[in-house]
């Protein structure tokens, strides 16, 4: 069966700007891979490529096999929330999702229950221009799912949301992906993801730079060991001269090693009966990995 999301070789120029370059990368049933990258990495130019909204210079991105202009349903193929939704502020949540649910042949009845699946039926008939971002957002979502799509593309979904709102997003993603649908879900804060994401493809000024289950990405930066007290300073050269990655850490005397577990600092430390006062895990979030991989901390690329 073909992948319910596949990009290969996608690139998009405009003008003197080279906005994605030979990105590939794709999406499996019941997996949600969070689509990251600072700002202006490229991540809305892909998925608008994906829409069949803008179209490539080169390479293709397709939805369960298709170019997105040639599915015969595609309401029914994909949802999209892009831009945060688009609403008439004069019209309440209930009769936008009715008037879109009519041009795709959708019934009443299934608005009632997305209203109710996204928590809007109280609101239902309140005119979106008072709803909060949290409530457009969801919005957003009942609107994209309107179609009963298996494939899931969402930019930026957690923008603007509160830890509730972000909570209620990441268990209604996995709820989503559990019924066997397909999430791509772009964002430029990787710790919206860390907790939602299967697998991660991290993009720099329009390439992949990487792609991995988010485990993997994690054990793989895992943020080394942080040794404090009077001898560090020896003990630096002895790990330095044993080929260890040793830098200061900030500013209060103590040294981290990154590429050293707390164990191997110990037999260090042991061997030459060198005094300290602390050793600990450095924990590395999901930030730090970020920054290290990209340069950036969700600044402009
Ligand atoms: N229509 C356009 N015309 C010219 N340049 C564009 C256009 N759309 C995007 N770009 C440029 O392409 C690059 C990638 O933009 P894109 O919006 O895809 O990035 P992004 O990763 O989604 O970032 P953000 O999170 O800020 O939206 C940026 O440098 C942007 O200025």
């Amino acid at each position: 069966m073909a992948q319910a999301i596949d990009v290969q070789g996608l690139s998009k120029r405009f003008g003197d700007k080279l906005a994605v370059d030979d990105l590939s990368f794709s999406v499996e049933f019941g997996r949600i891979v969070g689509f990251l990258g600072p700002n202006g990495a490229g991540k809305t130019t892909t998925l608008r490529a994906l829409l069949g909204l803008i179209a490539p210079t080169g390479g293709t991105a397709t939805i369960v096999g298709q170019p997105f202009t040639s599915l015969s349903d595609p309401a029914g193929t994909v949802g999209a929330v892009l831009d945060g939704g688009m609403f008439h502020p004069g019209r309440s949540g209930r009769n936008h999702l009715r008037t879109l649910a009519r041009a795709s042949g959708v019934s009443d009845a299934r608005v009632e229950e997305l209203l109710e699946l996204v928590q809007l039926k109280q609101d239902g008939r309140r005119r979106t221009k008072g709803y909060s971002l949290g409530m457009r957002q969801r919005l957003g979502l009942a609107a994209a799912l309107l179609g009963d799509p298996r494939v899931l593309v969402l930019d930026e979904p957690a923008n603007g949301l509160d830890p509730q709102g972000i909570r209620w997003l990441r268990d209604f993603l996995r709820a989503l992906a559990a019924e066997g649908r397909a999430v791509l879900v772009s964002s430029h804060v990787l710790a919206e993801v860390a907790q939602t994401a299967d697998d991660v493809v991290v993009i720099h000024r329009g390439r992949s730079i990487l792609q991995s289950s988010l485990p993997e990405l994690l054990a793989q930066h895992a943020g080394g060991t942080r040794v404090a007290g009077p001898d560090v300073g020896r003990l630096a050269e002895l790990l330095r001269a044993d080929g260890a990655a040793v830098r200061a850490a900030d500013g209060d005397g103590s040294i981290v090693v990154s590429d050293r577990d707390g164990v191997q600092v110990g037999r260090m430390i042991a061997a030459n009966a060198i005094v300290i006062s602390e050793l600990a895990p450095v924990a590395q979030s999901l930030e730090d990995v970020f920054f290290e991989l990209t340069g950036t901390q969700g600044g402009p690329a």
